[in-house]
């Protein structure tokens, strides 16, 4: 049986205790690439948030498979402070902390690492550009520099390839496509079907609810995605506090 690196167990999740993601239950292969897919406000960086330890379940719970597996998460694009007067350099060495610490010093290895990641992501020669002059495509490829340098175990990416042409995509997509050949679990929220179909071999689809969850071919069938659609075209932005008991 292939190992689960963490399951959703009847997981509901929300704001203010009004539910955005409802009674969850689906378990995430160790080494598998999960597409989480579904119609605006479905509840994808929700879920995203919750896996990365930033918001705690309503009800429910994400259970790891021993203890909690190093997490990489990559935020939307909109969520990150650029204006912090942060070199390249320095925003990508970020990655590192984990290991020395938030006021330790690079070492000769640790630089040769930032190097390396910083060329792996086509941004070599850009370490001392303040953060706040690069472009969107640029910006992204430092944060893909940050998550190599994390060597995380399960790396959670919400819309990783919103407004990036498409040779950086193509190049930053190469990454993910590595990392999965080192073993790690990748969870990836997008919107681009195609890209999910032909690089994606898993897809969790959500709206509120679980719709399907399997091998990406059958999750994304045209009945599933009309059920979604469907799912959160009924708006319900003042749902009432959950009262429906465990499944
Ligand atoms: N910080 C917050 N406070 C209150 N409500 C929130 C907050 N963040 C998200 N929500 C609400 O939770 C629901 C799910 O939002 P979420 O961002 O998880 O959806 P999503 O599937 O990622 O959407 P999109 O595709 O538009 O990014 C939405 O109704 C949203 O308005």
């Amino acid at each position: 049986m292939t190992r689960a690196a963490l399951q959703f167990q009847d997981l509901t999740l929300g704001y203010d205790r009004h539910p955005a993601v409802h009674h969850l239950c689906a378990s995430i292969a160790a080494g598998s690439m999960t597409a989480i897919v579904g119609p605006n406000g479905a509840g994808k960086s929700t879920l995203l948030k919750a896996v990365a330890g930033a918001l705690a379940p309503l009800a429910g719970a994400v259970l790891f498979e021993a203890a909690r597996p190093r997490v990489a998460w990559l935020p939307q694009a909109a969520d990150v402070d650029r204006s912090f007067p942060l070199s390249v350099g320095a925003f990508a060495a970020m990655g590192l902390w984990s290991r020395i610490g938030m006021f330790g010093g690079l070492g000769r290895g640790d630089r040769a690492r930032l190097t390396a990641a910083l060329e792996a992501v086509g941004m070599a020669g850009f370490a001392d550009r303040p953060i706040g002059a690069l472009s969107g495509g640029q910006m992204q490829r430092t944060l893909f520099a940050r998550l190599l340098l994390q060597d995380a175990e399960l790396i959670l990416l919400d819309e990783p390839f919103v407004a990036i042409d498409a040779r950086t995509t193509a190049d930053l997509m190469a990454l993910v496509a590595r990392w999965r050949g080192e073993g790690r679990t990748v969870i990836a929220v997008l919107h681009d079907l195609e890209m999910v179909r032909a690089h994606f071999p898993q897809t969790l689809l959500l709206a509120r609810e679980l719709i399907a969850h399997g091998p990406t071919a059958e999750a994304l069938s045209a009945a599933n995605l009309l059920r979604a659609r469907a799912m959160v075209e009924a708006p319900d932005p003042f749902a009432p506090v959950c009262e429906r008991g465990p499944a």
